[in-house]
Parts: C-alpha cells; sequence; structure tokens
C-alpha cells in the first residue's frame, strides 16, 4: 500500500505498538467501540477547566482538528479520532500531547 499525498491514514500496527503504552502512561485509554483515544480531566473549579477548555480550541483550530468532548463545572472528557480516515491517526496522537501539556498550565 503505497503513501496517498492528503489522504490521512489511520496508524499503522507499528505505530500502534509505538504510540499506545505512551498514550496509556499518561492516562488516555482506547475508548471502548471505536477506534478512538479517551482521557478524564479534573480541574479545581470550572475557571481553571475552562480555560484549559481555550487553550485546546485554540490549538483545535490551528490544526483543524476537533475534539469530541463534555464538560460539567470541574470535569472534561475528552475523545479523540479522526473523522475522515475513521480512527486513530497521528493527528490525534499530536493533539493528545497538546492536550496534556495545556491541562498542566
Ligand atoms: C472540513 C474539516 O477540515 C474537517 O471536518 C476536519 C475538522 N476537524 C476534525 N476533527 C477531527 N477530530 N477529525 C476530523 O476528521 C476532522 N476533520
Amino acid at each position: 500500500m503505497g503513501f496517498t499525498a492528503g489522504k490521512i491514514q489511520t496508524l499503522t500496527e507499528e505505530e500502534r505498538a509505538h504510540l499506545l503504552p505512551l498514550l496509556r502512561n499518561a492516562q488516555w485509554v482506547e475508548a471502548g467501540a471505536r477506534d478512538a483515544i479517551y482521557k478524564e480531566f479534573i480541574f479545581k473549579d470550572f475557571n481553571q477547566a475552562f480555560g484549559f477548555m481555550s487553550r485546546v480550541a485554540l490549538q483545535a483550530e490551528k490544526m483543524d482538528h476537533h475534539p469530541e468532548w463534555f464538560n460539567v463545572y470541574n470535569k472534561v472528557q475528552i475523545t479523540l479520532s479522526t473523522h475522515e480516515c475513521g480512527g486513530l491517526s497521528q493527528r490525534d496522537i499530536t493533539l493528545a500531547t497538546f492536550v496534556d501539556q495545556a491541562s498542566l498550565m
């Protein structure tokens, strides 16, 4: 299977074998029925949670890659997947890394 310019590909088995353990170490889990990753973040209060969401939102727009997320007060639950390829792609890994950094600010 050759490289197709512009098309986003799901991660290969080799990439998954390397990347998924790193994500699991950072408390990301593979979402049940879908080829996606999921993580829950708990902040001190809504202000901290929404500040985090604002940082992620700006980056998501820059990347044109957007989280599926759910917020109640200080809790933010995030699912990452790439609709275009119907599964996990490198974009999800890149956004997950940003999300983790943004949660520590
Ligand atoms: C038209 C637009 O570029 C696409 O819908 C983008 C926007 N944000 C996206 N976000 C995510 N998570 N997956 C996508 O495939 C995706 N595609």
